[in-house]
């Protein structure tokens, strides 16, 4: 490697911010504006760097060529049914964006519905959200630009599929429901910001607050949508609208941040959805019954005779279970299906009139029932094999139930059951191949690793058949740990690639923090106990090197957003354990992430510097405020060094702002490199910052190979692997 120039950032040292007392330096503060030219100029000058090291990374073109010939093949996504007609996603390989498709029959000629590759030329314009009307007439749909979370909401007549004139801004975190009038929809929107200011949405880091619900009518004005809730009181808060099956209730569900937990109002739409209209005039809003009037569980909607409402919850229950009231008379709470005992019920369909489509996580793996929806009675288990259910599409009042099954080495299967014979069989419906994908010279485990407290945590291994335990295999471990968010098996490309052709041994540890088990893994791994998250990955390290699988020096830890968190603070913590880190997107500031955007939602999980007792915790594992030189800290540690690092960020996002990864790379370039004469820090710490390009959602694929080649060919040139044909 040359010598890195690192570039030279200002440190203001006059910023320090004084938290209960204790003095905290922000000498970066300034990175926090993106609309400043010294903010421009550094990104440029972190950009030349990262550009210089990847021409040294000789794997790049074939990592790209590669990842791109094996992506190159046809998806599609579960069908879902409206009135008659069949609607489903699909991407022939290659395409920007996925192509949305209409069909009269799953027999007949399918044709395309919405094209987004079509809305802009380097495919950055995405598809978010989309919701049909219930005559199948109307498809309302948002659109993303360039990776922001902000959408325009767009309606298309689905027969002629022109382009109605309805164009509703300002929303952001929300859904589409429409009244089975077919007269409108419902859906949340913040106020529009400040004018003045060429707003490029996405790249500003300002708080969203006081979202409100509103109905717009179908063909008019968004000035004319009539204001359904909003609350002044709690601006931080966050409203969704859903209209019941059977189109005779309006659910309202609030959210005061991530926890699994919500407010549930109703509304009985029978009796408004004629004088909607007059709503416009009056300003008060829709008249809401509150059924759930605290922040306790999650009620998610799954099916309702009348006012006899069946509901996925984990009131009482952290692995979730299913309930009935009668919201008219909401004393008695009933269970269907009582809490499981092991595992956690994810999520439940209403299919066949009477029955109800019901999915497990057992010890990270999916398992499918099929019940009785009034009783709860097992009817019949549906075979799957190891792996994840990631979509699962039917209607209470239809026989069939389509189902999507991935796993690590199965690139996609779209079963069709049909629940009319008796013993429902799952048909394979469609299946995705990989052309010159060949699952046998793969094999996959799960292990379960003993943490830093004895708690044993699950970790997925995915290999070449057959490796010997000798130590000698660079490894890619990945985590996540937060939020509730399972991460279960799934079928990727880039990292069969890297198995593949640098003989890299794939992990996912299933970490505190997470949902695997239940809402008691997730509380275990936040707030005061967030360290778990770290041990958990720490001991997931230190196992894989202690197993045979690998050493430090070829080992790579890789995690996104909360899980950017996860990868910055291991490092300060085991700078020694690992040999490169790559960290998306992530979470770095501990002690502002909540004034930016929506980041003031995430306090469930961290907690927030404002409170005394909070900031104690933050402190103490906050990335950009653990930054220190492995060599100082005790004897020991003379030849210790941080891994080389890649902080990946983008201009567009705007859900964990940019100012995040850039803060953390100026710290790290400068306590570990810049300032300190012939350091020892050699390992590269540099930054990809990617334009047009936000959190995640919506990447077009090109942007998804490039990343993909760029970081790791740095893995591989990191960890001195090289190209296997
Ligand atoms: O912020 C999140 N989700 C959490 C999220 O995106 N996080 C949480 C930490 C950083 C980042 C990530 O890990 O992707 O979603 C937006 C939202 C909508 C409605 C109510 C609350 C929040």
């Amino acid at each position: 490697l040359p010598v890195l120039q690192y570039p030279i950032a200002r440190r203001d040292e006059s910023v320090v911010d004084v938290y209960h007392g204790v003095p905290v330096a922000d000498p970066y503060r300034w990175l926090e504006d993106p609309d400043a030219k010294e903010v421009k100029e550094f990104v440029e000058k972190q950009v030349t760097l990262m550009e210089s090291i990847l021409k040294t990374c000789e794997t790049r073109e074939d990592l790209g060529r590669t990842i791109k010939s094996l992506f190159d093949h046809p998806r599609f996504s579960t069908p879902y049914k409206k009135e008659n007609k069949y609607f489903y996603s699909h991407n022939s390989g290659l395409q920007a964006q996925d192509v949305l498709y209409v069909q009269d029959g799953l027999e007949e000629e399918a044709e395309v519905l919405l094209d987004p590759n079509g809305l802009s030329e380097d495919g950055t314009v995405a598809l978010s959200a989309m919701s049909i009307s219930e005559d199948a007439k109307y498809l309302a749909y948002s659109l993303s630009a360039s990776g922001s979370d902000w959408v325009t909401i767009k309606v298309m007549r689905i027969d002629d599929k022109a382009t109605e004139p309805d164009c509703l801004s300002w929303v952001k975190f929300s859904s589409i429901s429409w009244t089975h009038d077919g007269k409108g929809f419902f859906y949340s929107r913040y106020p529009a910001p400040k004018e003045g200011k060429d707003l490029d949405a996405g790249t500003e880091t300002n708080i969203n607050l006081n979202q409100e619900v509103r109905y717009h009518f179908l063909g008019t004005d968004q000035s004319d949508d009539i204001l359904c809730w909003r609350d002044p009181d709690n601006p931080k808060w966050t409203f969704s609208a859903q209209v019941s099956e059977d189109g005779k209730y309006l659910l309202l569900y609030t959210h005061e941040g991530c926890d699994p937990v919500e407010k549930l109002y109703y509304c009985d739409l029978s009796a408004i959805q004629h004088e909607l209209e007059g709503y416009r005039e009056r300003n008060d809003m829709l008249p809401f019954i509150k059924l759930v009037d605290d922040f306790e569980a999650l009620y998610t909607y799954v099916a309702n005779d009348e006012s006899e409402f069946t509901f996925l919850t984990n009131k009482n229950a952290p692995k979730q279970k299913l309930i009935r009231v009668n919201i008219k008379e909401p004393g008695e709470w009933v269970d269907v299906i009582p809490e499981s005992e092991r595992d956690v019920l994810e999520s439940a369909n209403a299919v066949n009139g009477s029955q109800v489509l019901v999915s497990y996580l057992s010890d990270v793996k999916c398992v499918l029932q099929l019940r009785d929806l009034k009783t709860g009675l097992l009817l019949h288990h549906l075979p799957i094999d190891i792996g994840s259910v990631d979509g699962i599409s039917c209607r209470r009042k239809d026989k069939e139930v389509f189902i999507s099954f991935t796993s690590f080495l199965t690139p996609g299967i779209i079963y069709k059951c049909n629940l009319d014979s008796e013993v429902p069989e799952m048909k394979i419906f469609r299946e995705i191949v990989v052309p010159g994908f060949d699952r046998a010279a793969f094999e996959v485990k799960q292990v379960f690793v003993s943490s830093k407290d004895g708690t044993k945590i699950p970790m997925f291994i995915v290999s070449k058949k057959g490796i010997q335990l000798d130590g000698s295999h660079p490894s890619l471990l990945y985590g996540y740990g937060g939020f509730n968010i399972n991460i279960t098996p799934s079928f990727s490309v880039r990292r069969l690639v890297l198995t593949r052709h640098l003989g890299v041994v794939f992990c996912i540890a299933n970490i505190r923090g997470g949902g695997e088990y239940g809402e008691e893994w997730h509380k275990a791994g936040s707030l005061s106990r967030k360290q778990n998250c770290f041990d958990d990955f720490i001991a997931s390290a230190e196992y894989l090197v202690s197993a045979g699988y690998t050493q430090p020096n070829k080992l790579c830890i890789e995690g996104g957003s909360n899980g950017g968190l996860l990868v910055a603070a291991c490092i300060n913590q085991r700078p020694d354990l690992f040999g490169c880190a790559l960290a998306h997107v992530g979470v770095m500031d501990m002690l502002r992430f909540h004034k930016f955007t929506i980041g003031h939602a995430w306090t469930s999980d961290y907690g927030c510097s404002d409170k005394e007792e909070e900031f104690n915790w933050l402190i103490k594992y906050s990335p950009l405020h653990n930054v220190k030189r492995p060599w100082e800290q005790t004897d020991n540690q003379k030849s210790i060094q941080y891994p080389s690092t890649m902080l990946l960020t983008a201009d567009h996002d705007d859900r964990v702002v940019p100012l995040h990864s850039l803060k953390l790379l100026a710290t790290m370039q400068y306590v570990l490199c810049t300032s300190v004469v012939n350091s020892p820090q050699t390992n590269p710490i540099v930054g990809r910052i990617d334009s047009k390009a936000g959190h995640g959602a919506g990447r077009p694929t090109q942007k998804l190979i490039d990343e993909a080649a760029d970081m790791y060919s740095f893995m591989a040139k990191m960890l001195g692997i090289s190209w296997i044909n």
